[in-house]
């Protein structure tokens, strides 16, 4: 039946809402971006413009999403068979959804980066900046470490396969240090991107299961940091 009260049009919306965050994986994304983003800005104590275009842009990309949700219904509806045309309207649909999150990361990026890197920096000084020596020894020690597990588990060869992914601890302890030697927060991201694009790399491939990178990224992370502190102590 068509709604006719205020409150019936309001509940027929929430419905559509709520059947989004059912059935589409990405929205229930959003809306945990969303949260986090809220949160941080309780924390950081934002100003009121940037609490303004921070609520505008995480709107949009929940918006972006409801659209894309209303197009691809009405898509199945009319065309559920194969169609060059259906999947141009799907793929537009999508793309608006993309171009709504890039805009949503940047405003991000530039607006909680001014709270966020000052803390970040003061966290990479407390470790200290490494030696050359330290540098190299801590990724030598990532390199034997990871051998030495790979052998004792059953599975892949020390340069492919097994627990955990060499090349995950390895990027990773790259990372580590490199944030540690230039305290460039941006650097530092940069770095910490690249790492996880090599360890998304090795699951794209089949050669790891997520377990096998995750465990690998935090060996590399967690030997490089001690190795670093012990010789910041000992130095
Ligand atoms: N009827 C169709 N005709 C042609 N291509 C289609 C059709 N249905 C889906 N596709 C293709 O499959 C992709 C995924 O469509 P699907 O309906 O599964 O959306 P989804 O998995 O919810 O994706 P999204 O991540 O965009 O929300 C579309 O972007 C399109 O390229």
């Amino acid at each position: 039946m068509k709604p006719t009260r205020f409150i019936d049009s309001a509940n027929c919306a929430i419905e559509g809402i709520l059947y989004t965050a059912r059935t589409q994986k990405h929205m229930r994304n959003h809306f945990l971006a969303a949260l986090v983003v809220l949160i941080a800005t309780l924390f950081l104590h934002v100003t009121a413009l940037e609490f303004i275009l921070l609520t505008l842009s995480v709107s949009f990309v929940l918006f972006a999403e409801l659209m894309n949700t209303a197009v691809e219904v009405v898509v199945d509806l009319v065309s559920p068979e194969y169609h060059p045309l259906a999947k141009i309207a799907k793929d537009t649909a999508a793309g608006a959804v993309l171009v709504a999150a890039i805009g949503t990361a940047v405003m991000g990026y530039l607006i909680l980066s001014h709270y966020i890197f000052p803390v970040y920096k003061e966290m990479l000084g407390m470790i200290g900046t490494p030696t050359e020596m330290g540098t190299l020894v801590s990724i030598l020690i990532v390199v034997i470490v990871v051998i030495i597990i790979k052998t004792r588990t059953s599975r892949g060869t020390p340069l492919q396969g097994g627990l955990p992914s060499g090349h995950a601890a390895l990027a990773f302890s790259i990372a580590t240090s490199v944030s540690l030697n230039t305290k460039d927060p941006m650097v530092s991201i940069l770095t910490i991107a690249l790492a996880t694009m090599v360890s998304h790399s090795r699951l794209l491939l089949n050669i790891h299961s997520l377990r096998e990178v995750v465990l690998g990224a935090l060996t590399g992370t967690g030997i490089t940091l001690a190795v670093l502190l012990l010789f910041k102590v000992a130095g």
